[in-house]
């Protein structure tokens, strides 16, 4: 990854050619990072992709899980993307949503009303929680039927079969392999009709939950899956590895995520760069 993204990168620096060149229709790829280089590096990509459709679209249309994804978009809500990002174009869902009120702890609206929503301008009309006076059933019913009333009228795109197409997905992982409210082994699997779906029974806490299908996740333009652990072999990844435990960029991961640093790979960023580049950061050694 490092360099191949650092030099396509040092070859064009305009961020627009950046999005169409990585996000390109079937582009995939697995990236590794420190969990602070992965908040920068989500951070860039999605205000890429916001761009890219933004102009393209005239919406950009994110479904995003709740979870510990949300700390990981915390890059976004700094300089320069806070100024530099439409907000007015973005529609936010959930791939997921527990079903209890939206002030309660388990909240996936309210975890991302309070780790980004509400620190950036986006219309409250524009911010699609479920409604949760309702039981799972008719908040799952509701919730689809919005999406068909915005697919309707082109705020989300349609995919070739007919299915809502967001622009971008932004998914977690749980420890046990779920990804938004699909749990394995659950029946739910298979729901192959229905755009959102709803279960009562979910082996994670609490049970009563609204998810998106299978086939609509699959439709989108663009999935980001962002899963986290621990590192555990620092004593094999000399430097690097300990820089990771630490939670401090080591110096070659940095010169591959920013395109703003010119130094070639060869040369070690100075504390001065890092510095200027990671408010974050307050010191390196
Ligand atoms: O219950 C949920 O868990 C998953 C994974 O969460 P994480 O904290 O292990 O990252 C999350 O993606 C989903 O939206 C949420 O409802």
């Amino acid at each position: 990854m490092k360099n191949s993204r650092n030099e396509k990168r040092s070859q064009h620096p305009n961020v627009e050619t950046q999005a169409s060149l990585k996000w390109e229709k079937g582009y995939k790829n697995v990236e590794v990072f420190s969990k602070e280089h992965l908040a920068v590096s989500l951070a860039y990509d999605v205000a890429q992709l916001s761009t890219k459709f933004t102009k393209e679209r005239g919406a950009f249309t994110v479904a995003m899980s709740g979870g510990s994804l949300i700390k990981y978009l915390r890059k976004l809500v700094d300089s320069p993307y806070a100024e530099t990002i439409d907000w007015s174009k973005w529609h936010v869902f959930w791939v997921d949503e527990r079903v209890v009120p939206k002030d309660n702890l388990e909240s996936n609206y309210k975890l991302a009303n309070d780790g980004f929503l509400s620190k950036v301008p986006i219309p409250p009309l524009n911010v699609y929680s479920i409604d949760d006076s309702l039981p799972p059933d008719g908040a799952a019913d509701v919730y689809e039927t919005t999406l068909r009333r915005l697919v309707t009228s082109n705020v989300i795109a349609t995919s070739t079969n007919g299915l809502p197409k967001f622009d971008l997905m932004l998914l977690g992982m749980g420890p046990d392999g779920h990804v938004a409210s699909l749990f394995p082994g659950h029946p739910l699997l298979n729901e192959d009709q229905k755009w959102i779906s709803f279960l009562n029974d979910s082996p994670k806490q609490p049970p009563e939950r609204i998810t998106f299908t299978f086939p609509v996740i699959n439709a989108s333009s663009n999935v980001a899956m962002v899963v986290t652990r621990e590192f555990t072999t620092s004593s094999k990844d000399g430097r690097r590895g300990r820089a990771l435990e630490q939670n401090v960029p080591y110096s070659s991961d940095l010169l591959a995520l920013q395109p703003s640093i010119q130094r070639s790979q060869e040369q070690t960023p100075t504390s001065k760069d890092l510095l200027a580049l990671q408010p974050s950061i307050q010191r390196l050694a």
